[in-house]
């Protein structure tokens, strides 16, 4: 029985996997879920004062995991990760000439650049200053734990007490492979990349939000945890 569905929001909640503008009758959707006593979370790579105004107003109540699983919220906020140093955001945008986001000064943890393109030379760079690096497709991902949505979708399930086979997950980009080994129902966005479509338990016909709208009909119908 699904308790609880986690989605992304970059790619997964937008209306595309390039566009910042949210697929409105994805949260219309979801919103029938926690009608159906189904809680519905955030998961991303945004800052925690993003993702928490995002929840506030969309009116989920299944908590929330930022900055690629550093932060989790659900009555209680909880920081999972090491602090990073934050002059490293003016040091990596210089060196790779690439743009600081704004949301850096809102990180504890986890630092975010684009154009998400990652290269050798800064997987390289990170290694050496001991640092984790990663893409989402948005943005690229510093961190000095080897952070992931995993770690903090494993606090939120726990803050929760359910069992992870009670979870369902939806994404759209690598950095939600983590998430997916957290939850018992994987579902992947029809214009996922690859890499998360072959872990996926389930791809979607439609893209990005479209795609959350037709998983959430198919969760309402009983249709993926075995009652119908
Ligand atoms: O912050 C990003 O890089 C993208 O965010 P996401 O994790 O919601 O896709
Ligand atoms: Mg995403």
């Amino acid at each position: 029985m699904i308790r609880l569905v986690l989605v992304d929001v970059d790619g997964t909640l937008t209306v595309d996997r390039n566009s910042y503008e949210i697929e409105l009758s994805a949260i219309e959707s979801l919103r029938r879920l926690e009608k159906n006593g189904i809680k519905v979370g955030l998961v991303s790579g945004n800052s925690y004062p993003v993702l928490r105004g995002l929840y506030t107003y969309f009116y989920f109540h299944g908590g929330l995991v930022a900055e690629n699983g550093c932060i989790v919220y659900y009555n209680e906020l909880v920081r999972v990760c090491e602090p990073i140093d934050k002059s490293l955001a003016e040091k990596f945008s210089k060196i790779f000439n690439v743009i600081s986001s704004w949301q850096n000064e809102f990180k504890c943890c986890d630092l975010s650049f684009t154009p998400p393109t990652l290269s050798d030379k800064m997987i390289e760079w990170a290694k050496n200053m001991g640092l984790y690096i990663k893409s989402s497709g948005y943005a690229i991902h510093i961190s000095k734990s080897q952070t992931g949505k995993g770690i903090g979708v494993r606090k939120l399930i726990e803050l929760h007490n359910i069992n992870k086979s009670e979870v369902l997950g939806i994404g759209d980009s690598s950095t939600d492979i983590e998430f997916f080994e957290e939850v018992g129902i994987k579902v992947a966005v029809g214009n996922s990349d690859e890499e998360v479509k072959k872990v996926a338990n389930y791809v979607t016909l439609n893209n990005s939000g479209k795609g959350v709208v037709e998983i959430v009909d198919k969760i309402l119908k009983g249709e993926l945890d075995g009652r119908n």
